[in-house]
């Protein structure tokens, strides 16, 4: 027998029916839950997710119109309108069969019953219940993912991209939880879908969520999902991120801005695999390969007691730090110009390339917002020029071009670099974690810049 599956409800006044129907229907659902008393349909359906309900239509003794059953019926398409309903009556007939089904009925059983058509009923109602359940998760996956940015291939030649290559290369076929790190726009997103695309759960659903971007009061909910009626707005149930992503994905960016609440809520998911909605007791198994992204040090963040280090250890099975684009040397020029490639097609615009002087302040710019921002400052400038070639003022950079450009001719930016962390670290008496607050880097950044200069 296939594997039982669903929740049953039976309403029915009368004790023997609803003894008989237990036994009898046992074998095909996970439970079977009776109740003599329709005034407990609202708490029952409330509380737990049904699959399909068997309604009685009349309750009262003598009453044959089977009103009491349109009127639970209705109840029961208002609480939970993904249940399917099949209504029972003593007093059948087509008038009332076809009412049913109008009012959202989704079959009628005449009594006395046919062991098997009662089988048969049931197992089809499951399995509409079960495919419904499917269908409505694969529409909520439809969602997220068109939301998504279209995704292309990881573009970078320099050495530090190079090595990250290589060992995007060894997890191919490791399944293990990824911690990627990196500042803003550094290309997190589209590392954590290369890592999905060659692993062996390309085949499933890649869902991002940005807990950078969400207001907290909703991470619960895109999280877990929830039941209709969980909250005030909560009209209709709806599955949570971990679900949607199950048996694929899930890249869980800007983790450091979970709540210590959530934190732990997301241990718990990770451990035992498996997940409630809120306003739920049921219990949901979920399979997802979980990535994580930060741009803020989780490591000090434990130690300022922000984040639960059980759960940094939970998600950092490798971590890979991603480096910012103005450490990345020539990869800004290629860039640049699979950009240009890029933007051109899409204006229709014809221009071949960069002045010698546009191309060497986009090496000397510092970056601060990472590959967005030169593939946003590439955009614009094909949008605005009108020539062959793009020029240096056709950039608008974060830092005004003039005042960057004076600088340029004053100052030599390492060396600023190098002396400012010298200064913050004499400050701070050598103390890395207040250097970093101080010069406004995360730790990883400042000892890899201590690195780097030698310091
Ligand atoms: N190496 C790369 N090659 C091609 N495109 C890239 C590369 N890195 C980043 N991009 C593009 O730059 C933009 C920003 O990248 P992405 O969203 O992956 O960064 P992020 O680190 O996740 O940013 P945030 O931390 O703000 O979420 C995206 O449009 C992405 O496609």
């Amino acid at each position: 027998m296939a594997v039982r599956q669903g929740k049953i409800l039976v309403i029915d006044d009368n004790e023997d029916i609803l003894f008989t129907l237990k036994m009898l229907l046992r074998p095909l659902a996970e439970s079977v839950t009776t109740s003599t008393n329709p005034k407990e349909i609202n708490r029952l359906v409330s509380t737990t997710k049904y699959n399909v309900i068997l309604l009685d239509m009349n309750f009262t003794a003598d009453a044959v119109s089977g009103k009491e059953g349109f009127y639970w019926l209705e109840r029961i398409r208002e609480i939970s309108p993904e249940t399917v309903v099949i209504l029972i009556t003593a007093y059948s007939d087509t008038e009332k069969a076809v009412r049913a089904i109008k009012a959202g009925a989704t079959d009628f059983i005449p009594k006395p019953w046919q062991n098997e058509k009662m089988l048969a009923t049931i197992s089809s109602a499951l399995e509409l219940s079960l495919r419904r359940g499917e269908v409505q998760t694969l529409k909520e996956q439809k969602s997220v993912l068109t939301t998504a940015e279209p995704k292309v291939e990881v573009i970078g030649e320099s050495p530090v991209m190079e090595q990250i290559f290589r060992t995007l290369d060894k997890l191919k076929h490791a399944d293990a939880n990824i911690l990627l790190q990196g500042e803003n726009g550094t290309g997190k997103d589209l590392i954590a879908y290369t890592l999905h695309q060659q692993s062996p759960r390309n085949q499933e659903a890649f869902v991002a969520i940005d807990l950078g971007s969400i207001p907290h009061n909703l991470f619960e909910s895109e999280l877990f999902g929830y039941e209709k009626g969980a909250f005030t707005d909560a009209g209709k149930s709806k599955s949570g991120r971990f679900e949607i992503a199950s048996g694929g994905t899930l890249f869980l960016n800007e983790i450091g801005n979970l709540p210590l609440m959530l934190q732990s809520k997301l241990l718990t998911v990770i451990e035992q695999q498996k997940i409630n909605r809120l306003g739920s007791t049921k219990e949901t198994p979920i399979d997802v390969r979980l990535i994580c992204a930060t741009n803020t040090d989780l490591h000090a963040a434990v130690n300022d007691g922000n984040f639960r280090q059980d759960l940094l250890y939970r998600i950092n099975t490798i971590e890979l730090f991603i480096p910012p684009l103005r450490e990345r040397g020539n990869d800004v020029s290629l860039l640049a110009d699979h950009f240009l490639k890029r933007y051109s097609l899409k204006y229709k615009k014809e221009i071949d390339g960069f002045s010698r002087e546009a191309r060497q302040l986009l090496k000397q710019y510092h970056w601060p917002g990472n590959v967005r921002e030169l593939q946003h400052v590439i955009e614009r400038a094909v949008i605005l020029s009108d020539q062959k070639k793009l020029q240096y003022d056709d950039f608008m950079l974060r830092t005004p071009v003039a005042s960057y450009r004076e600088k340029e001719e004053k100052f030599n930016l390492e060396e600023l670099e190098k002396n400012t962390i010298q200064e913050a670290l004499l400050h701070c008496s050598g103390n890395l974690t207040q250097a970093a607050d101080l010069l406004g880097i995360t730790r990883t950044s400042l000892y890899r810049r201590l690195e780097k200069y030698g310091l």
